[in-house]
């Protein structure tokens, strides 16, 4: 590969996509990889900054960058993923569906440490849009040894680093709990907002029951819900530590596998999850989830939609970022 001056380039071919950056307007390919210069062509060059190009072979045993990008896109390459254009020597991850991305933390970071090859990613549990971007990635010389990243690849092994989760359709029933709002004392104020929360996601709320704070009531009302088909059943308030407060027992008493009744995140830590014995998941929302915007009920709706189990430990891991 030889380095020439761009006014002696005439009728030769770009190695790579050329950015050309203009602040507020626009940043992108000017000239793609396969671009033969014209005379044209060289004042723009010039005034990218681009005074020398290369040309020439490339070396024996090198690849570049485009190809190298698909080496990087097959060990994220899995289902609901589609691979973007190559632009600019990176391939972006497209999700195909409307869903829950998990990546494999510890695995991205072997990939990361090569100083040579980059994956960026939206946080692990990150909620996509169809056609949103999960993840992009790039070599960051223009040209690297092909045989390292055939040992990358095998390193890393068939295990896809990023998997998408798409929603599935799930049919929810909403008990809301409290002595003043079942005794019609004050309006209740926690199904609209929960309404407002299920818009995003492929979901219908079948059923909604209104009962006082009673143990028996609570957990009547969760197998009523279950009786009906539900797949998730929110009860909402009576969560902490009043006299009053029964919602969290009720949970427990009807539960298979009770998960967790508190959390490391603010506002939610007064949450609480289990699992019913035909798989159904029921959730206690503290008072918080009808009063702030983003709560410990947004970083778990989004799994549960999803189908993605969660246990004890996944609870305990969201402390760090957990103040939302
Ligand atoms: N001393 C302590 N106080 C509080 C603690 C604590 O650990 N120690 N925890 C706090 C946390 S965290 C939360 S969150 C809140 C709310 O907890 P609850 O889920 O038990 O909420 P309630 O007591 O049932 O109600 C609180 C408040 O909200 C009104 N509410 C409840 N449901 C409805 C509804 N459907 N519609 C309208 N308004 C509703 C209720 O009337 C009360 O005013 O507790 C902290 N306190
Ligand atoms: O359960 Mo509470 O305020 O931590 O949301």
């Amino acid at each position: 590969m030889k380095i020439i001056a761009v006014e002696d380039a005439v009728g030769m071919t770009l190695w790579q996509d050329m950015t050309q950056i203009i602040p507020k307007e626009k940043k992108g390919p000017r000239f793609r990889k396969g671009h033969v210069i014209t005379k044209e062509d060289v004042a723009i060059l010039l005034n990218m900054g681009k005074a020398h190009i290369y040309v020439g072979e490339k070396q024996v045993g090198m690849i570049h960058e485009e190809e190298a990008a698909q080496y990087l896109f097959q060990m994220c390459n899995s289902e609901h993923l589609v691979p973007s254009e190559i632009k600019e020597g990176k391939i972006e991850a497209i999700a195909e569906k409307q869903g829950v991305l998990t990546v494999d933390q510890k695995r991205l970071e072997i990939v990361n440490a090569t100083g040579k090859t980059m994956i960026a990613t939206k946080p692990n549990f990150y909620s996509l849009e169809k056609g949103e971007v999960a993840a992009g990635m790039r070599i960051i010389p223009l040209v690297m040894e092909e045989n390292k990243l055939k040992d990358l690849k095998q390193h890393i092994g068939k295990r896809p680093l990023l998997q998408l989760h798409p929603f599935t359709f799930k049919k929810i029933g909403i008990i809301t709990t409290g002595s003043e709002v079942y005794y019609k004392r004050i309006k209740d104020g926690f199904e609209p907002v929960l309404r407002k929360k299920i818009t995003p996601f492929p979901a219908e709320i079948i059923a909604t029951k209104i009962v006082d704070d009673q143990l028996e009531m609570i957990e009547q009302a969760i197998k009523e819900m279950k009786n009906k088909g539900c797949d998730i059943i929110l009860c909402t308030g009576g969560m902490s530590v009043d006299a009053d407060d029964r919602t969290p027992t009720a949970i427990q008493n009807t539960s298979e596998q009770f998960i967790c009744y508190g959390t490391p995140v603010l506002p939610g830590s007064m949450f609480a999850l289990s699992y019913l014995d035909n798989g159904a998941t029921v959730m206690g929302l503290p008072g918080a989830v009808m009063f702030s915007a983003r709560t410990v009920f947004d970083l778990i709706l989004p799994r549960v939609m999803a189908d993605i189990k969660l246990s004890f430990t996944d609870i305990a891991s969201l402390g760090c970022g957990g103040l939302l």
